[in-house]
């Protein structure tokens, strides 16, 4: 058994208080006996294109040693949301993995960056500033290996795939879906790579501020190998907590045996 939680923070347009904030969140689930704690995308700063140069910090700043400390401090393995990083004069949406001792061991800069337009709703450009990253993350816990992914990740399934595939136990989503696509794809697509995969899904989202700019959806939510959720929440800020069966994902992949039925000789020209 693995304990989860995924910290919903309310995010502020103030660094320091965010950082306050996640720790004494992040502290909480650890009483409640958290072994895995996660955070939302862009969990420092607010989310939208304007603010990413403004917020930004190198991989080993003051966000990077934060959030080692927290994770040594509650004993956790911490997936900390993201936040935007700059390298070489370019930006990034990352997110640091860090184990029970405030070590690093890995990151994950976003793939595929949250390029849409739907008229009268919602346009948005991370490519406008942002790179994408150009690998795909797997980490080796004392618990299994987890993939991650960041939010727009989400809609590739390819990368769910690779990462059961190679082993992973979890796919975990540091997000920030809106309040249009949020009520209809954000629990959909965590249903779908957890029943395609067969594989625990997370994703955790910042609370929902009306004064920001953006209106996260919220929900932070747990979704398991059978596809049904374990753990969910509203819009307000929360700590979701799931107890992650291992044997539940062994008993759906020898009771539906799909990882092995697939028919890959008949894919084969998928990316043509
Ligand atoms: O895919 C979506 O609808 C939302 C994605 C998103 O908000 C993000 O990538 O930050």
């Amino acid at each position: 058994m693995v304990k989860l939680a995924l910290v919903q923070l309310l995010v502020s347009s103030n660094k320091q208080q965010n950082l306050k904030r996640a720790a004494t969140l992040i502290k909480e689930a650890a009483n409640k006996g958290a072994n895995i704690v996660v955070l939302p995308e862009c969990f420092n700063s607010p989310y939208g294109i304007q603010y990413f140069e403004e917020y930004a910090e190198e991989l080993h700043g003051e966000t990077a040693r934060a959030l080692s400390a927290m994770a040594k401090e509650s004993n956790v393995y911490l997936i900390g949301g993201s936040f935007p990083e700059i390298q070489f004069g370019k930006y990034y949406n990352t997110c640091t993995i860090w184990n029970r001792v405030g070590e690093l061991i890995g990151t994950h800069r976003k793939v595929h960056l949250f390029d849409i337009d739907i008229p009268g709703k919602i346009t948005f450009q991370e490519s406008k500033v942002l790179s994408p990253g150009n690998e795909l993350t797997l980490v080796d816990t004392e618990h299994g290996t987890i993939g991650v992914g960041i939010c727009y990740d989400i809609r590739f399934p390819e990368m769910a795939m690779i990462a059961a595939r190679k082993g992973a136990f979890a796919m975990i989503y540091p997000g920030a879906f809106n309040t249009t696509t949020g009520p209809l794809h954000w629990e959909l697509l965590q249903r779908a790579r957890a029943v395609d995969n067969q594989m625990f899904v997370a994703a955790c989202s910042p609370a929902r501020d009306t004064s920001a700019t953006y209106h996260a959806w919220g929900h932070s939510t747990v979704v398991d190998p059978m596809g049904k959720v374990l753990a969910t929440t509203e819009e307000s800020e929360a700590i979701v907590e799931a107890e992650l069966d291992i044997e539940e994902m062994k008993n759906a992949r020898t009771s539906i045996p799909v990882s092995f039925q697939r028919r890959f000789d008949l894919y084969k020209n998928v990316a043509e």
